[in-house]
């Protein structure tokens, strides 16, 4: 692997100067400054609890930054509710799954684009195969590749394709900038593979990707570069290279194997 300390692209998506959150007198999140450089592949790694969950809740909307600013090309969007970060191009997946079981594939992706089109959820009226909304979802879906699951019920999905799905469905909202909370979370060793790949081409679309993941192995294949929160705290942030032979990060692993 090279070492190299500047990274290709340095134009800023998203940044958060001072970024602070405090919850039940705790303070969670503590002062961490972060440029998100537009189209790159950002991973946040971390010790459970260092705080990445809660970076990206600050991030999406989630939660409110008890001080300090988020800007997105420039323009303080600190205050602004999680939907209106969503239509700014913010999109976020979840680690636990949000998805409808009983419903379909397409049934789910289509609420997802009907949402964001600013049309009412109907889910009684069927869904015609041509209206925007669904011509949106079955594209999102096929980019995915579950374009041939687009009738067959959620509940009945291996849990690699409901991942699949959770992406998509963020994508009927035309993200810029792609939040995925721990996307691997739960998935067999066998679908990991593909659900990663999927990740890349939607990276490889120029959206800017921002990945919370544990597994070390994904983190070193895919990011331009890796964050690492520790205790709340921005400890690093540069190119794979840099950041695996930093010896901060190597303590806060207590030696693991990076
Ligand atoms: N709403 C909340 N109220 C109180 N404490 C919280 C809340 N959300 C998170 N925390 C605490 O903040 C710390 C950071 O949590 P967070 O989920 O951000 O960590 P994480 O790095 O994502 O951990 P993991 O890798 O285990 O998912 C933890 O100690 C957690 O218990």
């Amino acid at each position: 692997m090279t070492i190299e300390s500047v990274p290709a692209r340095s134009t800023s998506v998203l940044s958060t100067e001072g970024l602070r959150w405090r919850v039940g007198g705790f303070e969670i999140i503590r002062g961490i400054d972060l440029d998100i450089h537009d189209g790159e592949f950002l991973s946040v790694i971390g010790p459970n609890g260092a705080g990445k969950s809660s970076l990206i809740n600050l991030l999406s909307g989630v939660h409110t930054a008890s001080d300090g600013r988020i800007t997105m090309h420039g323009e303080d969007i600190t205050g602004l509710r999680p939907a209106d970060r969503t239509r700014r191009g913010i999109g976020r997946t979840f680690q636990t799954s949000s998805l409808f079981p009983g419903l379909t594939v397409l049934e789910n992706a289509r609420l997802a684009a009907q949402a964001a089109l600013g049309g009412s959820l109907d889910l009684v009226r069927r869904p015609k195969r041509n209206d925007l909304a669904t011509t949106t979802a079955l594209d999102r879906i096929t980019e995915v590749g579950l374009g041939d699951r687009a009738d067959q019920p959620v509940t009945d999905l291996p849990h690699g394709d409901k991942r699949k799905l959770e992406i998509a469905i963020v994508l009927c909202t035309e993200p810029k900038v792609l939040l995925l909370d721990e996307p691997t979370a739960g998935v067999s060793a066998e679908e990991v593979g593909p659900l990663v790949d999927v990740v890349r081409e939607v990276h490889g679309r120029g959206r800017t990707v921002v990945m919370v993941e544990h597994r070390m192995e994904i983190v070193l294949d895919v990011s331009d570069r890796i964050a690492v929160v520790h205790r709340g705290e921005l400890l690093a942030c540069d190119v794979p290279g840099v950041v695996v032979a930093d010896e901060r990060v190597r303590d806060a692993y207590l030696g693991a194997e990076l």
